[in-house]
């Protein structure tokens, strides 16, 4: 689904991306894990089409990114920012519709089909409530649940999570996640989340890529990858691992 070559990208003074080569497969979960300042959101916004003058290779779905149209990489992959700033005071519903543009031909009214889709993530989501108020005037974890509400309406086949969940408390986060991850396995959604969180990765992720300083140092199936010697080379914490039936939760200490 996506594989990249060399990915390097620097910005004056700075190297941020130092040779990057991953393989994402179709229909798994993949997290980003790392430190701050490591390039996480650089990598993931570089993969997005956000950011340009990289170089090296980027493959998504067999074609290389750069040949893609802004339209048609957004029919392919959705977004969901770490900040989605807008000082437009658009209504929930609007941003909501933004979410159909890339599959509207020119001139176009939303058809029943988007109206459809639009409707089902709004009950899935439980934003019916919301619909009318303004964007700006929402809490960061309102903001945060209709962006990702955005994002799904794009019904895209990969979905990028850049610290989604980080403003949502529990109900939201793990309910955001639980949906992501059954579109995962019904669907054969690709997503790839960045996350603070060890235990959000080790609950919904495949795969976890452990980045340093802008490179990938680990990789590999979440419950061996995600292990306290890793953790510790990458974040110099300590940590242990808990056990719960099938569930494995990370506590980490000093
Ligand atoms: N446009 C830019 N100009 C200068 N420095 C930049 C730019 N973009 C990113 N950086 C720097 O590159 C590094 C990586 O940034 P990035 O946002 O990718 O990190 P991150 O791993 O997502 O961090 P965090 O966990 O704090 O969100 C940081 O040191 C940041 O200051």
């Amino acid at each position: 689904m996506i594989k990249t070559k060399d990915i390097r990208y620097s910005v004056p003074g700075k190297e941020i991306i130092k040779g990057i080569d991953i393989k994402i497969e179709k229909g798994k979960f993949y997290g980003i894990l790392g430190p701050n300042g490591s390039g996480k959101t650089t990598l993931l916004d570089i993969l997005a089409g956000i950011i340009e003058g990289w170089s090296g290779e980027i493959e998504v779905d067999g074609r290389e990114v750069d040949r893609y149209s802004k339209k048609d990489l957004a029919k392919v992959l959705a977004l969901v920012p770490q900040n989605f700033d807008t000082s437009f005071p658009f209504s929930v519903e609007e941003v909501l519709e933004m979410g159909r543009y890339p599959h509207k031909k020119k001139f176009s009214y939303g058809s029943k089909g988007d109206k459809k889709i639009i409707d089902d993530v709004v009950e899935e989501l439980e934003l019916q409530d919301m619909l009318k108020k303004k964007i700006t005037d929402l809490s960061g974890g309102e903001r945060q649940r209709v962006v990702f509400g955005k994002a799904l309406i794009q019904d895209t086949q990969l979905l990028f999570l850049d610290e989604s969940t980080s403003n949502l408390d529990p109900y939201y986060a793990h309910s955001l996640l639980t949906k992501v991850r059954s579109r995962v396995e019904e669907r054969g959604l690709t997503v790839i989340s960045v996350f603070h969180d060890f235990n959000l990765a080790s609950l919904y992720c495949d795969e976890v890529i452990f980045i340093k300083d802008g490179k990938v140092v680990k990789s590999g199936e979440t419950a061996h990858t995600l292990s306290p010697e890793n953790i510790k080379y990458v974040f110099n914490v300590n940590s242990r691992i808990m056990e719960d039936e099938d569930k494995k939760f990370v506590i980490p200490y000093m």
